[in-house]
This record gives C-alpha cells, structure tokens and sequence, in this order.
C-alpha cells in the first residue's frame, strides 16, 4: 500500500554497500566517489557562504585510510580548488592514494593536527566500513563539524556508537538515508541531515524502515471536519487516565485530544479526577471507573488507557477490561505507562498501540520474557521495538528523540524529533491524548502505524510552535495549548 505520507526510504550501511557493489565491480567506483564527495563539498560551499567568504576559510579534514578518507580528501581538493585554505590530518598516517595525490597537487598540506582555527572540520575517518571500536579526537570547539557519510564511529546499521565519535553539526550521506543516523547514540550525534544521490537507484533494496520526512508539515496531512459531520461522525475518544495521585495526567491527554480535534472525549476516571478534569474542560463526557460496563465503548473510535492510573489494583482492574474490550471491538487502543505491566496478561492486535519510553520497554522485555528485545534495547532500539511487536502482536511505538513505530509484517517507521525540549514531565501525557484523537479521526485512510507517527509528527510540531529556538523553557501544558495551530 502506498502511503498517504511523505515517508524517506532509510537502509542500512550494508545494505548500501550492497548495492554499490555492482557498480563497482563495473568499473564505476571512481564515478561514485566524485559524485560522493562532489555533494560532500557542495555542502560545506553552501555552509561557507551562509557564514560569509569562501575565498580563505579555513576547512580541515580527518581523514581515514579507507574510502570514506577518500571522498573527505576529494572534497577538500574541491574546495582548494575554490581558493579554500585546506588541511588534511591522516589518521592512520595512510590515505587513498589517488585522492591524496590530488589533494597536494591541488595545494592542500598534510598536517599533524587540526589546526585550532579551523572554521569547519570534515570527519572522514570512518563510514559504512567501521569495524571494531573507534577514539573520537578532541575538535576544535568553535568549528562546524561535517560528518563524511556518518560520524566516524557510528554503527551504520544500529547507531550504536563503539568507544566514542565526535559529534556532528551536519551529517552528507551518500546513496541513501541509514538508520544509524536516525537510531540509537547515530541519532543524536548526526546532526542536521544530507542525503547526496549517487546513482545507485535500482541497486538499492528495499529499505529498512521509512522516515516520516522532516521537510514537511504534518498538520497538512490533517483531514478538517466537513459541514456533513456531526460530533459522532468526527470521531470520539475514550480515555481511562488519571488517579487521585496524579490527576494531572488525565487532564493532559484529555485537553492534547480535544486540542488536536475530535467530536468528543469520554473520560474514565475516579469521582475527584472527573471534578478536576471537568473544572478545567467542561466539554469532557465523564464515565465513572470500572463501571464494567460494555456500552461505554459504544461510541468510541478510539481509547487511550494508561496515562497517570498509578499502580492501585482496581484502577489497573478496569484498564485490563477497557483494553480487552477494545480488542474484542478490534478498535485502536493505547497503551501508555502503567497500564503497560498489564501486557503480558493480554491477548493484543496490531491495533493496540503500546508506547513505552525505554525505561517501560526494557520492564516491557523483561515481564514478557524477551531477553533478546531487552538487550537489543542498548545496542539497536529499532530491532528491539520489531521484537516487543513481534512478541506481543500488538503495534509498538518506542519514544525518544528518534521514535520508533513497529508492527507485526508491516514496514517500521521513524519520526525525528529536533525538539529536546519534550523530555519533560507530563509529554508523554500529551502524546497520549493526540494519538488518540489522530487514531478516532484519521483512521479511514492510516493505518494505525502510520496514525501514529502523523501523531508523533504534530506532538514535535507543537513542541517547536512553543519553543521556536529550543531552549526547553515550556511544560506540558504549553505543549498541550500549543497544538491548536
Ligand atoms: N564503496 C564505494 O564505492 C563507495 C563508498 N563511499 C564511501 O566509502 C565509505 C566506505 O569505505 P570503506 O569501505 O573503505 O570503509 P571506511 O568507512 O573508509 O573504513 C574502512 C577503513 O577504515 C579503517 N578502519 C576500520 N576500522 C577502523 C577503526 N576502528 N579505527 C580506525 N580505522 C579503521 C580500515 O583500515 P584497516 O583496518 O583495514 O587497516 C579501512 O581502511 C563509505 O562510508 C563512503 O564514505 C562513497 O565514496 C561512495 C562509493
Ligand atoms: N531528547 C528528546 N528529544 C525529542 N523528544 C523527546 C526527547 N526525550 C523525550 N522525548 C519525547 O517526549 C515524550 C516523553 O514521553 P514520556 O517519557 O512518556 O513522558 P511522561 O511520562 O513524563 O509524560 C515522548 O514523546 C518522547 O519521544
């Protein structure tokens, strides 16, 4: 099935690799490596006339014995070419020898370091042939660092980092998007993405995952309600959250949902959390808890089960039958927090939606006994969100700053967050509430995976409306408000 949202094809290093093999071995490996690094250059040209001259400034370069060393060297022979001041450090005193060779002819110099003042530093060390562990050098702190492929150090299948990598401001990758930039430590040490097409079109597989695209705007995959609606038809919410210990968190799921657009929210929840929630959104239908009763997802196209119940045992009681009673009428179901230990002892669909962060996927692991998924969760949380879906048949969303969105025999998909600012207390709460009303809305053209990253998608959205320059100074209830646009 085609999908309704502009989604980014990401591989793995080795499936790059894979597919440049051919070429290669046709004789196109220095036609590759021009049009890597050609694209690698173009990047740092752009960078050097948005600070000002490109005539004399200052790049230096790490570079590598391999072909990521390579395209690093051919990049700065470009940029010599340009009147650019350009400096090489060889990391393992030996380089490709051809692209060193241009490098000097060009009046580029090998130097034993990189020079202090150096405006930008291209990290060409190491890139989809990384094997064993890697030292990151010291960089000057003022340089804009430019990442060759990936930063060197980075897992390009994973993001797991073995010893250390330097942080990059931008990172040009060639041939395609790889996870290792968006998943795991590659994730946060990637910085601002580039993708460079070096022809490798048919050659490539198909891909690992997709990336929902970060040049896009999510609200315009929202479908408005049309005059013909009425509150039942736009789609209702049911949300069992909330408990005398933290009421707080059911009136942030409740006001996300009704901010994000819905006919109607229910709320399941004591007496005091109803008082409270209904003070502050008279709009929401209040349902006593546990009421057993059947008919009080009758209306519902979506429930939401988990945010702020606590650890009580009748609250945990009621959200075991909501949530079977949601699987009995096959009807999107998150899953958030606590309502998570409850996993193990129910039978799920792809239609449930679990979002733990990883600290609940990693109890998540251990209560369904998945060892395998528990580990993965250090070294390669994509995989590790494939398991825990695999292993509970439910749909997965594993949060961070790189979401992860798995689902049994159907592609995974990412959402990149360049917004900080939502490790806060209470943004889970409000992702809660907009997942449920993008699954009750939205659902007769998304499958509830891709639901759930337009979700994710407009979460962040709201989160940059409210901070534009992320310096993280909002809670959640500024994110809350911020999703009305
Ligand atoms: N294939 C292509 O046609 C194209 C590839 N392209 C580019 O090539 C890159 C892949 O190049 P690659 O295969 O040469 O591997 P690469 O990332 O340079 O690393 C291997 C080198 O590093 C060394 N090394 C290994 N581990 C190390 C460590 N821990 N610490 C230190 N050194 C270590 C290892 O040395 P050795 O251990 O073998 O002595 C070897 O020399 C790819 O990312 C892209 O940039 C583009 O130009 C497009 C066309
Ligand atoms: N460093 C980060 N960058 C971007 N988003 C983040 C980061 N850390 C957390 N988030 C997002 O913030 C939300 C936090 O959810 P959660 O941990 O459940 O919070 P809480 O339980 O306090 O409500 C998730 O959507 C997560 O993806």
């Amino acid at each position: 099935m085609t999908s309704a949202l502009p989604l980014l094809p990401v591989y793995t290093g080795d499936q790059v690799r894979a597919a440049e093999r051919p070429l290669l071995e046709s004789g196109q490996g220095p036609e590759l490596m021009r049009g890597a690094s050609w694209g690698l250059a173009a990047a740092v040209l752009n960078l050097l006339r948005e600070r000002g001259a490109v005539y004399g400034a200052r790049v230096a370069g790490l570079i590598g014995s391999g072909n990521n060393g390579g395209d690093g060297l051919w990049a700065l022979t470009f940029l010599r070419r340009r009147g650019v001041e350009a400096t090489a450090v060889l990391a393992r005193g030996r380089a490709h020898q051809e692209a060193l060779q241009a490098f000097l002819q060009a009046g580029g110099r090998v130097v034993d370091e990189i020079p202090g003042q150096a405006d930008v530093v291209i990290d060409a060390v190491l890139g989809t042939g990384f094997s064993g562990e890697f030292g990151a050098p010291q960089l000057p702190e003022a340089a804009v660092v430019i990442a060759c492929d990936l930063p060197s150090g980075v897992d390009a299948d994973t993001g797991e980092v073995r010893g250390s990598a330097p942080a990059a401001d931008h990172t040009v990758t060639f041939g395609g998007l790889k996870l290792g930039l968006l998943a795991g430590d590659g994730g946060h040490l990637s910085g601002r993405l580039h993708t460079v097409d070096i022809g490798l079109g048919d050659h490539l597989p198909t891909p690992r995952a997709q990336l929902l695209s970060p040049d896009w705007d999510p609200a315009s995959s929202w479908r408005p309600p049309q005059s013909t609606d009425h509150k039942y038809s736009r789609g209702t919410v049911h949300v069992l959250a909330g408990s005398p210990q933290y009421p707080g968190a059911a009136q942030l799921t409740v006001g996300a949902a009704l901010n994000t657009g819905v006919g109607m929210v229910t709320l399941e929840a004591a007496e005091e959390v109803r008082h409270q929630v209904l003070a502050a959104s008279p709009e929401v239908v209040g349902v006593a808890d546990g009421a057993g009763s059947e008919d009080r997802l009758e209306k519902a196209r979506a429930v939401v089960v988990g945010p702020g119940l606590g650890d009580q045992a009748a609250q945990l009681e009621a959200a075991s039958a909501t949530i079977d009673e949601a699987v009995r009428r096959a009807l999107p179901c998150v899953v958030d927090a606590s309502a998570l230990t409850l996993v193990p002892e129910l039978t799920l669909r792809t239609e449930v939606l679990l979002t733990p962060h990883v600290g609940e996927a990693r109890r998540l692991a251990q209560g369904l006994g998945l060892a395998e998924a528990d580990e993965l969760l250090s070294s390669d949380p994509v995989a590790a969100a494939e398991a825990l879906a695999e292993g509970t048949g439910a749909t997965v969303l594993l949060k961070g700053a790189t979401t992860v969105i798995a689902s049994p025999g159907a592609e995974t998909l990412l959402h990149r967050a360049q917004a900080p600012g939502l490790a806060t207390a209470g943004s889970g709460d409000v992702l809660s509430g907009v997942l449920g009303a993008v699954l009750a809305t939205q659902q007769d053209r998304l499958t509830v995976a891709e639901g759930a990253v337009l979700a994710v998608g407009l979460h962040a959205q709201a989160a940059q409306r409210v901070d534009p320059n992320g310096q993280g100074r909002f809670g959640a209830s500024a994110l809350m408000a911020g999703l009305r646009a």
